[in-house]
């Protein structure tokens, strides 16, 4: 979905999900490495001491594993892996029916990609019944999962949600390597198809049942596949370009204003979605499938090429002259993020701001006029640098505040925006940011 979408929007118009990648070349974790407060809790509950006494953790390797990697560490794979013969890139399945409990995980990529990810802390956390977790660890979901006319199947909140409630988080089930799934790709379906279908035929029965019973927007053509391009998310590991499932989350219906907003976690493999602002009982729960800063005609079209619907959101929908300042608003957005541009700090830790305060605080409105409430953790983090840079440190506090809040819910407690927010708050004037434009 969205900046992530089908392995056919990847494709075609791959848009950048920037906390992707930045494992490829972390080192691998000795103890157990989570931060994650939700990883913790689940793999504390299950398994007192492993992550707060930091001991070393293995996953259990089951007898008909033989480890495709001869370093140190033990295969997290418990089928032994199947390749490609005969193509320019060696594509395989890695399986763990054991991941996170009995819900399994099944990737089809190379194998330095698959040695990377079998370095991840994911695969360091013994979580034998996580199913609880694959509803979200609350016996009591706030939401429905029910029929939406000319929808299909969708969410919908059974009491009032807050902002920043979680609603969702789940682990993947499949890491799919794009080159291995795509239509257009001239070893589609000869040599790649039979490994995908072996892919999901490796999951658990009732994990494989999750995969299956996800929507196909045109069921004529092949099952397996047409789920793929309908549902997955899209994500790089290890630089390449991958789309993940996660049957759960794939039920959210696409909104361009939507009311809640995902991020998922490269080191646990888990993906959350928060909701962005107050979701009242009886409300849809959406999430957006496209790049929203985008204007309607592009969304629109977007969305028709990739899953075959028609856009009726209620931006979708509104009126010429709404539909028309809306557009505006967007472009503007666009131009005003153009001038603020790179937002770290150089090697030296000096870069000016790009724009002054007034310039940000407009970027902050106009985000806020879109309905844009978890993407505008960007303009309030713009707004923060905007301040610090010259020299005023409440003003740059304040927007940091909320550049943190709105980006817990945007990109997680690891965004690399949130990380820059909390430098900042910890110590304005040591920021990077600091007087850069006096
Ligand atoms: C990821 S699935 C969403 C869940 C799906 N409705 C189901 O029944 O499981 C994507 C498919 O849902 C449908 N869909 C999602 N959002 C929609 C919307 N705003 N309007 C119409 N159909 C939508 C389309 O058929 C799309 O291909």
């Amino acid at each position: 979905f969205d900046v992530t979408a089908s392995p056919r929007q990847a494709l075609d118009e791959r848009l950048s999900l920037e906390f992707s990648s930045s494992f490829s070349s972390s080192p691998p974790d000795a103890v157990c490495p989570i931060q994650d407060e939700f990883a913790i809790q689940v793999a504390d509950r299950l398994h007192p001491g492993v992550c707060t006494h930091g001991r070393h953790h293995h996953h259990h390797t089951p007898q008909n594993t033989s480890s495709m990697h001869n370093d140190d560490h033990t295969s997290p794979w418990t089928i032994h892996p199947t390749c490609t013969s005969n193509t320019t890139t060696k594509f395989c399945v890695f399986t763990s029916q054991t991941f996170y409990g009995d819900r399994g995980i099944t990737i089809l990529t190379t194998p330095s990609t698959a040695r990377v990810l079998s370095h991840l802390p994911a695969f360091n956390i013994k979580t034998p019944h996580l199913s609880s977790l694959s509803e979200n660890d609350y016996r009591d979901p706030p939401f429905i999962v029910a029929p939406i006319p000319g929808r299909g199947m969708g969410l919908i909140a059974n009491r009032t949600i807050e902002r920043g409630d979680l609603i969702k988080s789940h682990p993947a089930i499949a890491i799919l390597h794009n080159d291995a799934v795509s239509k257009d790709h001239a070893l589609y379906p000869t040599h790649y198809s039979p490994l995908m279908h072996l892919a999901i035929d490796q999951l658990p029965s009732n994990t494989r049942n999750l995969f299956l019973n996800m929507a196909a927007h045109n069921e004529s053509e092949e099952p397996y596949i047409e789920r793929i391009y309908t549902n997955t998310f899209g994500e790089d590991f290890n630089n390449q370009e991958h789309s993940i499932v996660i049957p759960e989350t794939a039920r959210l219906n696409h909104d361009c204003r939507p009311n809640a907003m995902y991020y998922f976690d490269p080191r646990t493999l888990v993906h959350y979605t928060h909701a962005a602002r107050r979701i009242y009982a009886g409300e849809e729960i959406t999430i957006t499938y496209v790049d929203p800063l985008q204007t309607r005609l592009r969304r629109r079209a977007a969305i028709k090429r990739s899953w075959g619907f028609e856009c009726s959101c209620s931006l979708c929908s509104q009126g010429r002259e709404f539909a028309r300042e809306s557009n505006r608003r967007v472009v503007r957005i666009n131009e005003l993020l153009k001038v603020f541009g790179e937002l770290d700090g150089d090697v030296r830790g000096r870069r000016k701001v790009g724009g002054t305060p007034e310039m940000a605080e407009l970027l902050v409105g106009l985000y806020e006029q879109e309905r844009l409430y978890a993407s505008v953790a960007d303009a309030y983090r713009i707004a923060a640098l905007a301040y610090a840079a010259k020299g005023m440190e409440w003003k740059a506090v304040m927007w940091a505040m909320r550049a943190v809040e709105a980006g817990l819910i945007h990109d997680g407690p690891r965004g690399d925006g949130v990380l820059d927010m909390k430098r900042l708050l910890s110590d304005p004037r040591k920021h990077w940011s600091w007087g850069v434009n006096l």
